[in-house]
């Protein structure tokens, strides 16, 4: 079973963007106001295309040993000194992609009522609906969320895999197998890249569970005053975003303090380092908080899948990656409580890996 919270929660009436937009495009409810201090100062981003790393995954598979080197290389800096890269060349087909993107825009276009049928309760985080909201006086995201477990089948909720439009639930499958293999790949050049054995983490992971989300930002009159998703981290391992085609520019990261925009560039994915990763090397690779802002005229869809560790397994700082010059930062514990904590918490940049974090012992 996917993880749930074990307490009451009262989040009052949560308006649907969609419908906002449609009826009441001018009007922004406070709910949706952002304090001063969290709102997106969007005349001060200057788009700079190159700055988050492209890797070249057909560089990656090792044909030529030096070129294989030399891409890891650059895989290690991209994972060490962003969190976040592209990747081009990744091999699955566009049409898996085109249509993934074309039934999720079908699923959020379809009428408020139907999308109700799949509904997220308070506290969870699958189905339709806005996710890690648990009271009444939290903020919330100019977004509507619709989101799924895929594996391995046990998380699964049957109930909310919608059966318009009708092809839905084949397009996710075939989308998440091959989003599943490219997360091993990509894993597997993760561990070379800290010159650890390939299938390190393969091994460890076990069934690794994989959750599919997909985030429709509505066009926003007042994308000064709002956020489309809060700043976070991911809990993944690590986490694919397909940034829907003809979309807004709208994922930031933070970098030194400054939101930096993520270009989207076609046919190429998204991937960051989630907050695993950053505990099982030691904080070496570390998650990154991001956020999703909106615009005032286009819409705007991702469509990210999560990949983590099956609910069992123990997760800790790695032991080739604990030394004398690098004291273990992080506690062990079971990464199904990890999984409960991130989701009955609300998005609030890093703070969920407080969970792990420990104050390294220094030698004397
Ligand atoms: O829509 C985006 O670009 C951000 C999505 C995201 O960070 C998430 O779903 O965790
Ligand atoms: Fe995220």
């Amino acid at each position: 079973m996917a993880p749930v919270p074990s307490f009451p929660i009262n989040v009052g009436h949560i308006d649907d963007v969609q419908e906002l937009r449609k009826t009441k495009p001018t009007q922004i409810p406070q709910r949706f106001v952002r304090d001063m201090s969290e709102r997106p100062k969007l005349a001060a981003i200057v788009p700079s295309p190159n700055d988050i790393p492209i890797i070249d995954l057909s560089k990656l598979v090792g044909s030529d040993r030096d070129e294989q080197e030399r891409h890891i290389e650059q895989l290690k800096i991209a994972c060490e000194e962003w969190g976040f890269f592209q990747v081009v060349n990744h091999g699955i087909h566009p049409s898996v992609t085109e249509n993934i993107e074309k039934v999720a825009k079908d699923f959020f276009m379809l009428p408020l009522e139907e999308k109700q049928k799949y509904p997220m309760a308070p506290g969870t985080v699958q189905g339709y609906g806005q996710a890690f909201v648990f009271s009444e006086n939290q903020k919330l995201d100019w977004c509507n969320m619709f989101a799924l477990g895929v594996e391995p089948p046990c998380i699964r909720n049957q109930k909310l895999w919608p059966s318009k439009p009708a092809n839905f639930g084949e397009t996710l499958e075939i989308y998440s197998r091959e989003i599943r293999q490219l997360c091993k790949n990509i894993l597997r050049y993760i561990s070379m890249s800290l010159d650890l054995k390939g299938d390190v983490f393969e091994e460890m992971f076990g069934v690794a569970v994989q959750a599919a989300r997909m985030n429709y930002y509505p066009p926003c009159s007042r994308p000064d005053l709002v956020l489309g998703l809060s700043p976070h981290s991911d809990g993944s391992a690590i986490t694919v975003l397909q940034q829907g085609k003809g979309s807004s520019v709208g994922l930031q990261i933070l970098q030194d303090g400054k939101w930096v925009p993520v270009q989207p560039i076609p046919n190429a994915l998204v991937i960051n380092i989630g907050d695993t990763i950053e505990v099982l090397t030691n904080g070496r690779y570390k998650s990154v908080e991001h956020r999703a802002v909106t615009h005032k005229e286009r819409d705007r869809l991702s469509i990210v899948t999560f990949y983590a560790p099956s609910y069992e397994v123990e997760i800790g700082p790695m032991a080739e990656l604990v030394d004398k010059n690098n004291p273990c930062r992080y506690r062990r514990y079971n990464h199904g409580d990890y999984s409960k904590h991130y989701v009955t918490n609300k998005l609030q940049g890093k703070r969920t890996l407080e969970f792990a974090k420990i104050e390294p012992k220094t030698s004397t």
